[in-house]
């Protein structure tokens, strides 16, 4: 299957090359930089040499010939291409946020007006993999929200509050440089940020929605002197005291069939460039809060990998292929 990936110069772009050169099904024959248009892939993505052999090219949607899309361009960008993708008949998974949220609390979480809106399934496949499987558009979710969400999902029917704390590596802020992700402003440091209104909160609020949840949901991102991974601390707070067989249970069930989510320790080494989401809970000695602990790597279960897994159900391909690789340890 003939493969376009628009911005692939990026870290997401450049992560999802990496594994579709594994994938069985999938043949890169468009990558687009406007920078490095005419200039080698591997001019940038020296990790790649001698295993893909194209130039960037701009990012002409009339011009692709493609089979399927990626969108790895950053949000209001993509908007400018997705409904051309669509009209041109071509299948797309967008990595940013311009399709994952209704358009009101789109546009008033990230102050733009939405120049192109149509609907996409959410792609947590975990959750939404009925209607990915019969969708030509996905919105990919947010990283910080699919390691939150997947962590609470099991139990979050059953909570009157879900408190996010998360912690990501530096590549979640894309390959631009700024004072934040200077080296000695992140290293030896864990800088909270955007304390109490980071525009994943709605994401994750919606997904709670989803799962029947009427909690009130809360989100505390950090940046840790790291380049890839989350863990998110999850804060499940009950009405009622809970058994630890019970929750249990219900995660065991909930995940029973999840290829990609192992109920182990999360750490970062765990999944840091595989497509797992590790995740472990205890339960508070009077049962009312649970602490639920999830690991993702941002670039792979958080974007690129859940991207590839999206467009394997969407086409029919086995879930896991181009998904094979475990996690890098030590
Ligand atoms: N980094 C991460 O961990 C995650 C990222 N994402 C999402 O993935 C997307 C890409 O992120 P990331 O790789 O980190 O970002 P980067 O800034 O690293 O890369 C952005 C890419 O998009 C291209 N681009 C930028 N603006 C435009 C434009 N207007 N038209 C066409 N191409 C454009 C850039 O190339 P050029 O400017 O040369 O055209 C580059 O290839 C974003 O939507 C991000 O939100 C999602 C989850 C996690
Ligand atoms: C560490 C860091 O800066 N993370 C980014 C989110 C990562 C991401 O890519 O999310 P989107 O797909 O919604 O852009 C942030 O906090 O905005």
């Amino acid at each position: 299957m003939d493969i376009a990936i628009i911005g692939a110069s990026g870290y997401a772009g450049g992560d999802l090359i990496r594994l579709l050169l594994t994938h069985k099904e999938a043949d890169i024959v468009c990558a687009t930089s406007r920078k490095l248009a005419g200039t080698p892939v591997t001019k940038d993505h020296i990790h790649l040499k001698n295993l893909i052999d194209l130039e960037y090219s701009n990012p002409d949607i009339e011009k692709i010939d493609a089979d399927f899309a990626f969108l790895a361009v950053p949000h209001t960008a993509a908007m400018q291409y997705a409904g051309k993708l669509k009209e041109c008949g071509i299948k797309t998974v967008d990595f940013s946020a311009d399709y994952r949220l209704p358009r009101e609390i789109y546009e008033k979480t990230y102050g733009v007006k939405h120049s192109d809106y149509f609907k996409a399934p959410y792609g947590i496949p975990e959750l939404h993999r009925k209607d990915v499987k019969n969708a030509d558009f996905v919105a990919n979710p947010g990283c910080f929200p699919t390691g939150a969400t997947l962590a609470a999902a099991p139990v979050a029917k059953l909570a009157h509050t879900i408190i996010y704390d998360s912690k990501s590596g530096v590549s979640g802020a894309g390959d631009s440089i700024s004072e934040t992700t200077h080296f000695p402003n992140v290293a030896e440091n864990i800088l909270p940020y955007k304390i109490t209104a980071h525009r994943h909160l709605p994401e994750m609020r919606q997904e709670a929605a989803f799962l029947e949840s009427k909690a009130n949901v809360y989100f505390t991102p950090h940046l840790l002197p790291a380049i890839r991974g989350i863990i998110t601390t999850a804060h499940i707070l009950f009405n009622e005291p809970m058994e630890l067989e019970m929750i249990q249970k219900l995660y065991q069930d909930f995940y029973k069939n999840e290829h990609f989510v192992r109920l182990q320790p999360a750490k970062l080494g765990g999944v840091r460039g595989s497509n797992f989401c590790d995740i472990n809970f205890e339960l508070e000695n009077d049962g009312t809060r649970l602490v639920a602990v999830s690991a993702i790597d941002n670039l792979v279960k958080g974007a690129a990998g859940q991207a590839v897994q999206n467009m394997n159900i969407m086409c029919g391909f086995d879930e896991a292929e181009g998904l094979r690789m475990p996690g890098m340890f030590p």
